[in-house]
């Protein structure tokens, strides 16, 4: 019988990401309680738009106007404060291929690295395309010699193999046509995919366990 686990599909260029992200890690403990283990894996967002033919949301001019009330909600429900960058949208291969070197060398430092990624990219405004604020971010959780190695790994063939086959089998695989994306295992030899970090309560629903999210508290007081 496999484990109740949660594979976490993440981009740093998808804001909906970094909800997904600040939000697992914050249920980190009533996760673990519940016997779920949550596991992190960097892919390229727009090889996942390439291979399933979706087009980034921003692209149709209906979903970009939307997304700006879409994303000041989804701010404030999961306590996070930005603007979109004025560089947005980045390829964001370099910083994917260097989480992808830090998941396989470094694994204990992916959750720190992939956090201030995020904080680089979202709150600082930092171009993470650019090899410069790449290293700038590295060296918050690593010293010069190990940013050196991992901008060194981010080039190599096998690492670009590595974040371009993860890529191809969420899209592939496990039908992958965005981020944040989730394929969630039910403990009970099952697995399902989930799309999106507003999607939380099907999940707990699916892995069985307790929430109380999205219950309405009422009647209020005075007002009926
Ligand atoms: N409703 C989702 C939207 C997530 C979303 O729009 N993700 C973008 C990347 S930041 C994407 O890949 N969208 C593909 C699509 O909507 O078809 C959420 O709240 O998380």
């Amino acid at each position: 019988m496999q484990p109740k686990k949660i594979e976490a599909y993440i981009d740093i260029v998808s804001a909906y990401s970094y909800y997904a992200f600040s939000y697992l890690r914050k249920n980190s403990a009533a996760l673990k309680s519940a016997g779920v283990e949550v596991e992190f894996i960097p892919v390229f967002l727009g090889g996942i738009n390439v291979s399933s033919g979706n087009k980034p949301p921003w692209t149709l001019p209906a979903k970009a106007a939307y997304s700006r009330y879409d994303g000041q909600r989804a701010q404030k429900y999961f306590g996070l404060k930005f603007n979109v960058p004025g560089f947005f949208p980045i390829v964001s291969l370099l910083p994917q291929r260097c989480l992808a070197y830090v998941k396989k060398a470094h694994p204990d430092k992916l959750e720190p690295l992939f956090d201030i990624f995020f904080q680089a990219m979202w709150v600082h405004h930092h171009d993470l395309s650019k090899p410069n604020s790449t290293k700038t971010a590295l060296l918050k959780v690593f010293t010069g010699e190990q940013v050196a190695e991992i901008m060194a790994a981010a080039e190599t063939d096998e690492i670009k193999k590595t974040l371009s086959a993860t890529t191809l089998r969420v899209s592939q695989d496990l039908g992958a046509f965005g981020c944040p994306w989730f394929w969630v295992h039910d403990g009970k030899g099952h697995a399902e995919p989930f799309f999106g970090s507003d999607r939380f309560h099907f999940m707990w629903d699916y892995l069985e366990i307790p929430h109380t999210d999205l219950e309405l508290v009422g009647p209020v007081p005075g007002k009926l």
